[in-house]
């Protein structure tokens, strides 16, 4: 579905990513993760063409994405941002059915419905307006919007960073559950460690432009790069802490 075949990205003197070559077969859960300024925003760009590659190719279900029109690619990909993006004098119905607008799907009321309680939103939110929602159910609506065209392919960037980690932890579950209902394939970044391995099948942790550690989560947790170690510490203190407080 997303491969990378040895793919470099420099600006002026730095180099943001190097040969990275990777391949997200149909269907996974792929979590992207590392330090801040490792490149994982970049690397998932890549793949909608919002970020270009100096060398090597991208191509997603087997395309170029360089050769195509990027805005026939981006309506194929759903994508979702941390802080959500909602244009704030449209609806949510409205946002929510931009892409399959653009596409000329037909029954864009049904399908808002559909998606609403997909993201287990109340119907009658698809009238509301982006400032009459919480943090959390904008980030709802954000996945809803992301889901709406029906892409094979999903790409998260820190989606639910913002949000409190009872909430961030319902939506996670949500986004499980929907990338096994809809048999998505999903590329998601955070940088929460813990985040990635309860959740993906996979976690590719990125440092200094280079993936360094490439495993499904036990795979993560066995590692002994440096870079992983130390992603590794912080949770795994607090856990350490809070048993201790529980024992
Ligand atoms: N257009 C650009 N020109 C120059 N440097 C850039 C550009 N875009 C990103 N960078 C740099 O590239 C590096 C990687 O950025 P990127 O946003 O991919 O990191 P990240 O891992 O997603 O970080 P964070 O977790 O902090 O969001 C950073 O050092 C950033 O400052």
């Amino acid at each position: 579905m997303l491969e990378y075949a040895d793919v470099s990205v420099r600006r002026g003197t730095a180099t943001l990513l190097e040969n990275i070559t990777l391949a997200i077969p149909t269907g996974s859960f792929v979590a992207l993760t590392g330090s801040s300024g490792a490149g994982k925003t970049t690397l998932l760009r890549l793949a909608n063409r919002l970020v270009t590659a100096d060398t090597g190719e991208v191509r997603v279900a087997g395309k170029n994405v360089a050769a195509g029109d990027p805005a026939t690619l981006r309506r194929g990909i759903g994508y979702a941002i941390q802080g959500v993006g909602l244009f704030p004098h449209w609806t949510i119905a409205e946002n929510v059915a931009a892409v399959p607008r653009l596409l000329g799907h037909t029954g864009l009321a049904a399908r808002v419905a559909e998606l609403l309680e997909l993201v287990e939103l109340p119907r009658d939110f698809a009238a509301r307006y982006p400032r009459q929602l919480s943090g959390g159910q904008a980030s709802r609506v954000g996945l809803a919007r992301a889901l709406a065209a029906k892409p094979p392919l999903l790409l998260l960037d820190e989606p639910f960073g913002a949000l409190d980690p009872e909430t961030r932890a319902n939506l996670g579950d949500r986004l499980v559950a929907l990338h096994r209902e809809q048999n998505l394939t999903t590329l998601m970044v955070t940088h929460d460690l813990a985040d990635a391995l309860l959740r993906a099948d996979r976690v590719i942790v990125l440092d200094k432009g280079r993936i360094v550690a490439d495993a499904a989560p036990a795979g993560i947790v066995a590692s002994d790069h440096p870079a992983v170690r130390a992603l590794i510490a912080s949770p795994l203190a607090q856990a350490r802490r809070l048993a201790d407080l529980l024992a």
